[in-house]
C-alpha cells in the first residue's frame, strides 16, 4: 500500500536498467501496489492508485526507449485480474492477465483476482480516462498473447505459472518465443531457492530460450519475507543471479544474450523441431522497436555462472535478520527488547538481531545511504557520529533482559550475560521472585490455599499454575521495560518485544499462553528446534558469538520447577513426553504430508519399525495428537512470526483448522488399535532408536 515508495523504487529500477544498457525491464508481481495488499485488492482505490502511478511513469518519460513490463491489478470487463502491463515510449502496448493463480499455503490470490480463462484470446481493453487523456490511446490489447518486436519475440508468465505442470513457457517456447519474463511475488522458505532455480533453468533447458525472473524482496507488512534473487537463464544455464537477502531496496541485474544461440539450440533437436512445427502459433502483437543491438561489434555476451545457494543455517540468519530490519525501520519503534533466558530459543533470536546489526553496519559501510538514514534515526545517532560498529549499534537498539527466579540456574544467567556482551546488547538482569511471591500471596489471601510444586507434595494443577505465574509475569515485565527503558536512557520512542517460541513448541502447545511467547513479533516461530540447534553451531563461529556453542550443548529446559541440589531437574523433552526430533517428524507428517492420526501411524510404522515396537509407535502418535488437540487453542494467539517452514502451525494465515477438538479422538484412535492388532508379533531386541527416526520430504 506504499504507492509513493513503490513508484519511487520502480523509477529507480528503470533508471538503473537504462544506465546498464537494457532495452527491456521486468519488475516483480504487482509491484505498484505491493504484492501483499490482500483484501486491499478488493478496494477500487488500490486499482485506481496503481493506474495513477503508471500514469506518472509514462508522463515523466521513464518508459522512453525501454520496454517496461510492470506488475499491477487491472479490472477488465468487470473482472479484476493480476496483470503484467507492457509499456513503451509512453504507450500501453499490451496487458497480460495471470492465467494460473496461487492459492495454496500462504497464497489466496483467488480471493481477490480471477484467472484469465480464455487461452489464446485477446480483447480490446478500454483504458481509464487519466491514461487515455495522456497517451492519446483509448484502448490496448488485453489477454493471452506474445509481443513481436522487430527483431525478437517476448512473452510473460507470472510466478505460480512457472510452478504448474503445464506451464505457459512450454507452449510459448515451442511457439517461437525467445525471451520469457516472469514477475514474481515468491516468499522465502528454508531450502526453497533450490526448487525455484531448478524450475527456472529447466524452463529453458529442453527447448531453449531466455528466462528473466524478477521477485519482490523484503517484509511486505506480514509474516512473509520475499527473498528476491532475481535471475536470468539461457538454454538451461544461469547467466546472472541477484542476492537472496540484502538491505538494498532496489537491485537490478542484467545480461547480454545472443538470441541466435536460442534459435540454434532449438533447431538442433529434431523432436523439439517437430513439436514446434505442430504448435499453433500464439496471437502476436507487433511492437515497432528493435530490442537487440545487432550491429555493435564491441558487445560481449554474458557467460554462465554457477548458482549460489545459501546453507540453511545462513538462510536462518539472513532471512529473519532482513525481515526484522524492515519491520523495525517501518514500525516507528526505536529498537527490540528480548527476554533472554540463555536457552536455545531466545539465544538464537538474540543472535539473529546481532546478525541484523552486523548487516546494517556493513550496508552503511558500503555506502547505502537509505540504510544509514534509517540506522541514524532508529539508533538516535548524532550528525556525523559514525555507524561503524555492530556491537555499538546493538547497544543502542537492542535490549536483553534476564528475568531469573529461584528456579533459574547460574549457568543460564551466565550464558545470557555472555551472549549479551558478545552481541553488544544493553543487558539487564533481575530476579522476579518478589512478583511471583506477591501473586501467590494474593491468591492465598483470597482463597486461604497455598499452591505447591509436585516436589513439595502439590498436585499437577498446582504445579502447572506455579510455573505459569513465573512465565506470565516475565511477559508483563518485558512489556513494561520495552515501554519505559528508552525514557530511562534519555532516548525517545518505544521498543518492540521479541518472542522466541519455536515452531515445534507452538505445535505441541508446550508454552504458557500469554507468557513470553506472546510478544510483538517472533523471528523464529516458524523454525524447528533441530534447525535452531544447527543455526546455533553455525552462528557461534560465523557471527562471532562463541558462547552459542555452550547454549547448543545444554539440554533445553523451562527452568520453572525447583532445582534439585542446585541442578536443573526439568527438561523439555521429558515434560513433553517426546523428543524434539520426534516432534519435528510429527509436525512434518501432519502438515506437509497431510496425515491424520491413522495415516501418520501407518507412515511411522514403516519408518520407525527398526527403532520402536508398533505398540510404542501407536502410543507416541496418540500422545502427540492428544496434546496437539488440547493445545490447538494456543495457535490462535501465537505471536506473528517469520514464516520459514511448510509445517508451520500458524492458525491465522497458514494452517487453518478448528481449535476445539475432542481430544480423545475416539474414532481415529480405535482405528489405530485395529491397525496395531494386524501387526505381526515383535521380535525381541529388533529395535534400536539410535538408528535415527527418519525424515519427511516436501511434496
Ligand atoms: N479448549 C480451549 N480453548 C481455549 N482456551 C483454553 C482451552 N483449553 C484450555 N484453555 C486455556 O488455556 C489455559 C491452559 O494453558 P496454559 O495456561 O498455557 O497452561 P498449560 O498448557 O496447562 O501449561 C503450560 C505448559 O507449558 C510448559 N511451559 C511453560 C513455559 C515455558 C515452556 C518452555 O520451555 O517453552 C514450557 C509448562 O511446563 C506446561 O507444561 C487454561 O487455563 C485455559 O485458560
Ligand atoms: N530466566 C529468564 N530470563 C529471561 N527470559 C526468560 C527466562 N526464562 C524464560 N524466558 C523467556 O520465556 C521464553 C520461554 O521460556 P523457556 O525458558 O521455557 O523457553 P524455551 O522455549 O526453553 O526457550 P529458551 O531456549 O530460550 O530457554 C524464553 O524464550 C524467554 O524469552
Ligand atoms: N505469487 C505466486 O504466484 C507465488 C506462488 C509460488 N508457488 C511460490 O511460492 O513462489
Amino acid at each position: 500500500m506504499d504507492f509513493k515508495g513503490n513508484l519511487d523504487r520502480v523509477r529507480r529500477s528503470i533508471v538503473e536498467a537504462k544506465s546498464m544498457g537494457a532495452t527491456y525491464r521486468v519488475g516483480p508481481e504487482l509491484e505498484l501496489p505491493g504484492y501483499g495488499c490482500e483484501d486491499h485488492f478488493c478496494e477500487l482505490d488500490t486499482v485506481e492508485h496503481a493506474w495513477e502511478c503508471l500514469r506518472e511513469l509514462l508522463h515523466e518519460g521513464y518508459t522512453d526507449g525501454i520496454v517496461c513490463d510492470i506488475g499491477m491489478p487491472v479490472i477488465h470487463a468487470g473482472v479484476r485480474y493480476n496483470c503484467r502491463v507492457f509499456v513503451y515510449n509512453q504507450k500501453i502496448v499490451f496487458i497480460q492477465p495471470k492465467r494460473e493463480l496461487a492459492n495454496d499455503g500462504n497464497y489466496r490470490e483467488g480471493r481477490y483476482f480471477s484467472a484469465w480463462q480464455r487461452p489464446g484470446e485477446v480483447d480490446e481493453h478500454w483504458l481509464p480516462l487519466e491514461i487515455s487523456g495522456l497517451t492519446d490511446q483509448k484502448t490496448c490489447p488485453f489477454g493471452d498473447a506474445i509481443l513481436a518486436f522487430n527483431d525478437a519475440i517476448i512473452a510473460s508468465e507470472t510466478c505460480e505459472e512457472l510452478f504448474t505442470p503445464n506451464a505457459p513457457h512450454i507452449g510459448l517456447s515451442l511457439g517461437g518465443v525467445e525471451v520469457i519474463s516472469n514477475g514474481s511475488g515468491s516468499h522465502h522458505q528454508l531450502r526453497k531457492l533450490d526448487t525455484r532455480l531448478d524450475l527456472i533453468m529447466n524452463a529453458t533447458a529442453k527447448c531453449g530460450g531466455v528466462y528473466l525472473y524478477s521477485n519482490q524482496r523484503g517484509c511486505d507488512g506480514g509474516r512473509l519475507y520475499y527473498d528476491g534473487c532475481a535471475c536470468i537463464a539461457m538454454n538451461g544455464k544461469l547467466l546472472a543471479q541477484g542476492s537472496q537477502f540484502g538491505l538494498d531496496d532496489v537491485e537490478v541485474i542484467t545480461a547480454c544474450v545472443d538470441l541466435d544461440e536460442v534459435v540454434s539450440m532449438r533447431c538442433a533437436v529434431s523432436s523439439v523441431r517437430d513439436q514446434a512445427a505442430r504448435c499453433k502459433a500464439p496471437i502476436s502483437i507487433h511492437v515497432d522497436f528493435y530490442l537487440c543491438n545487432s550491429h555493435s561489434k564491441a558487445i560481449r555476451t554474458t557467460q554462465p555462472i554457477q548458482p549460489r545457494i545459501h546453507a540453511p543455517e545462513e538462510e536462518l540468519a539472513y532471512g529473519p535478520a532482513c525481515w526484522l530490519w524492515d519491520y523495525l525501520r517501518r514500525s516507528g519503534a526505536s529498537g527490540y527488547l528480548l527476554p533472554l533466558s540463555g536457552g536455545a530459543d531466545s539465544s538464537s533470536t538474540a543472535a539473529i538481531v546481532g546478525c541484523m546489526c552486523q548487516m546494517v553496519v556493513k550496508a552503511v559501510g558500503s555506502g547505502n545511504l537509505e540504510v544509514e538514514e534509517d540506522a541514524r534515526r532508529i539508533g538516535q545517532y548524532g550528525p556525523g557520529e559514525p555507524i561503524d560498529n555492530a556491537r555499538e549499534l546493538a547497544q543502542r537498539i537492542f535490549t536483553t533482559l534476564y528475568l531469573g527466579t529461584v528456579n533459574s540456574s547460574e549457568e543460564t544467567r551466565l550464558r545470557s550475560k555472555m551472549l549479551a556482551e558478545q552481541i553488544g546488547s544493553y543487558h539487564l538482569q533481575m530476579r522476579i521472585d518478589m512478583l511471583v511471591e506477591a501473586v501467590v500471596r494474593l491468591f492465598t489471601m483470597v482463597t486461604n490455599k497455598t499452591p505447591r510444586f509436585v516436589t513439595d507434595g502439590g498436585t499437577r494443577a498446582e504445579n502447572l499454575a506455579l510455573q505459569n505465574i513465573q512465565a506470565r509475569l516475565r511477559m508483563v515485565v518485558s512489556f513494561l521495560f520495552a515501554q519505559l527503558l528508552p525514557w530511562v536512557r534519555g532516548r525517545s520512542g518505544f521498543m518492540l518485544v521479541l518472542g522466541s517460541a519455536n515452531v515445534d513448541e507452538g505445535l505441541r502447545g508446550y508454552l504458557t499462553k500469554y507468557d513470553c511467547s506472546s510478544a510483538d513479533i517472533n523471528p523464529i516461530g516458524g523454525i524447528s528446534k533441530q534447525d535452531i540447534r544447527r543455526f546455533l553451531q553455525w552462528a557461534a563461529g560465523n557471527l562471532g558469538y562463541p558462547v552459542l556453542e555452550q547454549v547448543e550443548a545444554a539440554p533445553p529446559t523451562a527452568e520453572l520447577e525447583p532445582l534439585r541440589d542446585g541442578q536443573i531437574a526439568q527438561t523439555d523433552e521429558e515434560d513433553m513426553g517426546m523428543t524434539y526430533e520426534e516432534l519435528s517428524m510429527f509436525g512434518r507428517l501432519r502438515k506437509i504430508s497431510r496425515c491424520g492420526p491413522v495415516s501418520m501411524f501407518r507412515q511411522l510404522l514403516q519408518q520407525w519399525s527398526h527403532a520402536y515396537p508398533a505398540a510404542a509407535i501407536a502410543d507416541k502418535v496418540k500422545h502427540f495428537f492428544t496434546h496437539y488437540a488440547m493445545n490447538r487453542h494456543k495457535a490462535t494467539t501465537l505471536t506473528p512470526s517469520y514464516h520459514a517452514e511448510n509445517y508451520s502451525p500458524d492458525d491465522n494465515r497458514f494452517d487453518h483448522r478448528q481449535f476445539l477438538y475432542n481430544v480423545r479422538w475416539p474414532w481415529q484412535f480405535s482405528r489405530i488399535d485395529d491397525v496395531l492388532a494386524e501387526q505381526p508379533s515383535p521380535v525381541e531386541g529388533s529395535w534400536d532408536c539410535r538408528n535415527g527416526i527418519g525424515s519427511v520430504s516436501e511434496s
